[in-house]
């Protein structure tokens, strides 16, 4: 990964401003990528809970289970501390998540 450093000596701003449009379209690249690996990761997470929504209709279970959210949530908090990424943000976001399967399974239901 290139840096971005000002040019002391020499360095004209053509030069620092390729620069920069080089390492943005690396750090897109890189991006994209991760975007990638999120879709992906989802599609997988929710192939399991289409399995686990069936087995709830099957076996008359509820749709939420928020003991289980409590635990998932704890253990997201330390793993978001882990990974330098907020809190906050990370139990948002598997709240966003978790909220979308609870409807899934609503729906098998009926
Ligand atoms: O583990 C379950 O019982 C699920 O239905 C999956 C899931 C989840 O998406 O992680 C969804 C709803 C529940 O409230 C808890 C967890």
């Amino acid at each position: 990964m290139l840096d971005l450093q000002t040019p002391k000596t020499g360095g004209t701003m053509t030069d620092y401003s390729e620069k920069a449009a080089l390492i943005l379209k690396e750090h897109r690249e890189s991006i994209d990528r991760l975007d990638a690996i999120l879709i992906y990761t989802l599609g997988e997470r929710f192939k399991h809970t289409q399995s686990v929504g069936k087995l709830k209709a099957t076996y008359d279970l509820p749709a939420s289970d928020p003991k289980r959210e409590a635990q998932q949530i704890d253990r997201l908090e330390d793993l978001a501390k882990r990974a330098d990424l907020d809190p906050k943000f990370a139990t948002k976001f598997l709240n966003f998540i978790i909220s979308e399967v609870i409807q899934h399974h609503k729906k098998q239901q009926k």
